[in-house]
């Protein structure tokens, strides 16, 4: 005989999944048969509603393989009642998004909300009011499992969620996932801080920065939605890969609306077709920049050498030199930007001879004064006095004309960087000019300093580590009005300008009062490999806390020497016999050769950020894309040869230990040539 439903936890929960799904399809055929006509006659009203209804479906929908909830929350009294005798908590299950039944009671909560939070905060320590806590496993979509904690309960002892670790330790396929169910508490403080401040998280490989930052996103959405959506976000990340990486998100957190881009993305006034050397682009990337294309613009403005005389009907009014001269140094000294400076010029010129109107007995009106401003003698001593300035011909001169560029430096750079930046082949033209990405964020500053960028509600710059202080700027002007959560490991940082300290990086970024927290427990990279991978830190960021990894599975780890790429391609299709994706990751001068003997061994790869299949789960990654991905299973082909490729040592060593850290299950290094001494420093190597 079976268990009737009410004696069967596992039933009851099933039976309560059963009917939030049918809650969920009835509000999902409430908003399919709104009936638009009757609510507006007009239609561009109605197609914007028409929109509205098709998103709002769409964040209705039931997918299959995302469980509508994922853990239940007993509350022990009734809200605002803490301590009260008798009276009886709620009940809540905790889910991706909010679902009703029919009198409006809710069915699951948004994991967002307010009495949600103690489902990733509560301990024995602090119940928060928490009788029972429940984690739900899932399998294939179906509810197979609950788990309990008693929280306020003394007799029972702590323990190790399996359910939790059963998801850290899940085979990686596909693009980034969201882990709702399973954030940690230290990771929920940074998700659910406050939106009026900025945030800076340094973390090691795996420590979960980046979907900390994407869970903030969604929750900063929840909690402030109406002036997120008039103000915007944005998620910014270190390349297109990893952007179709981790795209996928938020959208499955039911947010649809959030402009993901590269810092490059950000500040394409032109069309990049340049690189610059090394030493070129430090000089580029110096804030002091910043400083030297400041004086260059008001470079343009010149004392005004004449009266301004406007000629109207048969009187003609004058302004002197000097009175002009004083609205130019007000509004040089009111710190506007130069194009809305540029802009009040000719209705001050106007109020001057305005006054002097009405000194002779007129009684000038507004539509005068407006006159006036548009008077052609106006406008020529504005164009003469205060210009116009196109930014991107302003870093054009200064990069091509030598006494310009010394004109406005002095005292700012050094004689070897003004060489450094100054263009070999001088470009004619804007639109002929080879630019670069750093000339790019150059034009980005100059273009604020000309009209004010616009400020976003709130950034997450991803990958922080690498951006340079002009780009850090760039970005901050994206946020001045705004917040910023800024994400990063100083111990991966491979550009030549890399972020030395959070400090300094966040000053650049205009967020100097932004709280630094460290996240140290690790939920991708296996113990023995993170301890492997932990030795280069000394050489690379010396007082950084290692990661500790979190995973329970050893996962294995294997060095072994491998004479020819078809070696290496042999450890691929080794690791291809087990679940999930594998990554070979080489020296980006390598790939071609790496490309060649997959071929020929008739195994395909994709690029990173390509979505893994069934048929295809190798992913060949250039040492250069590795940041941020991951994959279960990776090959490191030749240490060596991702060190080498890096223009000094401990931009090399750092760039290893980024490769070093993107397997979830298991790693195998391969070697023909001699290990970096300082990875063999511990342990001697173990046998091929
Ligand atoms: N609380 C968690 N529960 C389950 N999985 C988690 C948790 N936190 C992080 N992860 C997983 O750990 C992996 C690493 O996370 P993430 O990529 O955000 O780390 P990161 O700090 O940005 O790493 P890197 O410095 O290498 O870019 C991801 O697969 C992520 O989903």
């Amino acid at each position: 005989m079976s268990t009737p439903v009410h004696d069967d936890p596992l039933a009851r929960e099933r039976s309560h999944l059963g009917a939030s799904r049918s809650a969920l399809r009835a509000m999902r055929e409430d908003v399919e048969s709104l009936d638009i006509k009757d609510v507006t006659a007009n239609w561009v009203n109605a197609a914007v509603l028409e929109r509205q209804i098709e998103d709002r479906v769409k964040a209705l929908a039931d997918l299959s393989h995302t469980p509508l909830f994922f853990g239940r929350l007993d509350y022990l009294h009734p809200p605002g009642a803490a301590g009260a005798e008798g009276a009886e908590g709620e009940r809540f299950y905790i889910g991706r998004r909010h679902v009703h039944d029919a009198d409006g009671d809710p069915m699951v909560i948004d994991w967002r909300a307010p009495v949600s939070q103690p489902f990733y905060r509560a301990s024995k320590k602090e119940p928060m009011d928490v009788g029972l806590r429940r984690r739900f496993g899932y399998t294939g979509g179906e509810l197979t499992a609950y788990e309990d904690e008693h929280l306020s309960d003394p007799a029972e002892a702590e323990a190790t969620s399996r359910l939790l670790q059963r998801e850290i330790e899940r085979p990686r396929v596909g693009p980034m996932r969201d882990i709702v169910a399973t954030i940690q508490p230290e990771q929920d403080e940074i998700v659910r801080a406050g939106l009026a401040g900025s945030v800076c998280v340094q973390g090691g490989p795996g420590t979960g920065k980046t979907a900390v930052g994407l869970h903030r996103v969604a929750y900063l959405l929840y909690a402030h939605r109406e002036r997120l959506a008039r103000t915007g976000t944005l998620v910014i990340g270190p390349n297109a890969s990893f952007l179709r990486y981790i795209e996928q998100v938020l959208p499955a957190l039911g947010e649809l609306a959030v402009r993901q881009a590269t810092v490059d993305d950000l500040v394409a006034h032109v069309e990049v077709r340049g690189a610059d050397e090394a030493a070129t682009a430090v000089v580029k990337g110096d804030a002091r920049m910043a400083e030297v294309l400041r004086r260059a613009l008001y470079s343009h403005v010149t004392p005004p050498a004449e009266q301004v005389v406007v000629v109207r009907g048969s009187r003609r009014w004058r302004v002197p030199a000097d009175e002009f001269q004083e609205v130019v140094t007000e509004l040089l000294e009111r710190g506007i930007r130069y194009g809305a400076a540029r802009e009040a010029l000719p209705r001050r010129l106007a109020h001057a001879v305005l006054v002097r109107m009405e000194r002779a007995g007129e009684a000038p009106d507004d539509r005068v004064q407006d006159a006036v401003a548009r008077n052609p003698a106006v406008k020529a001593a504005v164009k003469q006095v205060w210009p116009a300035v196109d930014p991107a011909k302003l870093v054009l001169r200064l990069l091509t004309d030598a006494g310009f560029l010394a004109a406005h430096s002095a005292g700012v750079l050094t004689e070897e960087e003004r060489k450094a930046i100054l263009w070999r082949k001088p470009a004619r033209s804007v639109r002929s000019a080879k630019w670069s990405p750093a000339d790019a964020v150059l034009i980005d500053e100059a273009t604020d300093l000309i009209e004010r960028t616009h400020s976003l509600g709130h950034v997450v710059l991803d990958e922080a580590q690498d951006l340079s202080p002009m780009q850090y700027r760039a970005v901050g002007r994206r946020c001045t009005t705004g917040s910023a959560t800024v994400l990063g490991d100083l111990a991966q940082g491979t550009t030549p300008w890399a972020t030395r300290s959070w400090a300094e990086a966040l000053g650049h970024l205009g967020k100097e009062e932004a709280v630094v927290e460290e996240l140290t427990a690790g939920f991708r990279v296996p113990t023995d490999v993170i301890a492997y991978a932990s030795r280069l830190l000394p050489h690379i960021a010396p007082g950084l806390t290692p990661v500790a990894s979190v995973r329970e599975n050893p996962g294995f780890f294997e060095i072994r020497a491998a004479a020819t790429a078809a070696d290496v391609v042999a450890g691929c299709r080794e690791l291809l016999g087990r679940e999930g994706s594998t990554g070979l990751i080489a020296a980006d001068a390598r790939v071609p050769e790496l490309a060649a003997a997959l071929a020929a061994a008739g195994i395909g790869h994709l690029a990173p950020g390509e979505e893994t299949t069934r048929e295809t789960r190798l992913t060949l990654v250039p040492a250069s894309l590795a940041k941020g991905l991951e994959y279960d299973y990776v090959v490191l082909d030749e240490p060596r040869a991702v060190v080498d490729g890096e223009p000094d040592e401990r931009t090399g060593l750092r760039r290893l230990y980024v490769c070093l850290t993107r397997a979830v299950s298991g790693l195998i290094v391969t070697h023909a040539t001699e290990l970096p001494e300082q990875l063999t420093s511990e342990l001697p190597e173990q046998p091929a």
